[in-house]
């Protein structure tokens, strides 16, 4: 199986495909610059895709969702990976830092005690390799395993806000006729898109109805502004269960008859059996 996933070598994506990798039979990893990139890779480049989708700080990554509703893959698979950052440094005084737009927001606090202009990067490695070429003072902020293969005068570690940080993956492929096999022991969870054409007043608050009649679990909903105009929204949403369970086939039947659902997959969940 040919994996896609956010490169250079180094970053958390890294870890969550070789995990995801590894619960297959073989499979080579195919590395891309940037997350869009990554996703554009299936189906002719890669079979899958494996992408962050949510920080259990930062919330959802939006280039991913945004992704989904333009071209709804079909989510197979997520994993969730523990992420601590270092600050590393070139000169005790630097005069910019390179990091990851999310990884950013994960290590706000550190971040904050520097005066200095944030580089926004891609990826984190392309935060370490900026840095490793960088001929002025600067500063970075990389993932914690990086720092075996490199030495650095000046380390702060563990500077994220948070010691339980968590980033949750997803593999995702082309949407194919047959869907996994299903596996009754394991714990699924279904990540579906409600699209907005017929906005309405108390259009979201219908929907959640319907989801706690049919005593359906909702454990994420976000929504991302359409593009078209302000005020209409797409929602991308996740919940207990999987698409074929009875009470889920039947909330997206009437959910349906209002607005457009786009089911994106059920998919072993990663917290487990419930
Ligand atoms: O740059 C990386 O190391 C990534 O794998 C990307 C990514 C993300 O975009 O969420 C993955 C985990 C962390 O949340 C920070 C960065």
């Amino acid at each position: 199986m040919r994996i896609a996933t956010l490169g250079p070598a180094g970053t958390f994506s890294e870890l969550a495909a070789c995990e995801y990798g590894r619960q297959q039979t073989d499979y080579t990893l195919q590395f891309f610059p940037a997350l869009g990139r990554v996703l554009k890779a299936i189906p002719n480049e890669a079979d899958v895709a494996v992408v962050p989708i949510e920080n259990i700080v930062e919330g959802m990554v939006s280039p991913v969702i945004d992704t989904f509703v333009k071209r709804p893959l079909e989510i197979v698979a997520e994993l969730s990976i523990p992420v601590r950052f270092s600050l590393v440094a070139n000169s005790p005084k630097p005069e910019k830092i390179y990091a990851q737009f999310v990884a950013q927001g994960q290590c706000s606090d550190c971040l904050g005690r520097y005066d200095v202009p944030i580089m926004n990067t891609a990826s984190n490695s392309e935060a370490l390799q900026l840095l490793l070429q960088s001929r002025e003072p600067a500063a970075a902020v990389v993932p914690e395993h990086c720092l075996a293969q490199h030495h650095f005068d000046h380390v702060e570690h563990d500077i994220t806000d948070y010691a339980h940080n968590e980033t949750r993956f997803v593999a995702v492929r082309e949407p194919q006729q047959q869907p996994p096999e299903r596996d009754p022991a394991v714990a699924y969870k279904t990540s579906l898109l409600i699209v907005d054409d017929t906005d309405h007043p108390g259009l979201l608050v219908e929907h959640l109805q319907v989801f706690a009649g049919y005593r359906v679990n909702l454990t994420s909903l976000v929504s991302r502004p359409t593009g078209q105009k302000f005020g209409h929204y797409h929602f991308y949403l996740e919940c207990e269960g999987h698409q074929d369970d009875s009470a889920i086939r039947a909330a997206l039947t009437l959910i349906a008859l209002r607005n457009r659902v786009v089911v994106l997959g059920s998919y072993p969940s990663s917290a487990g059996a419930t």
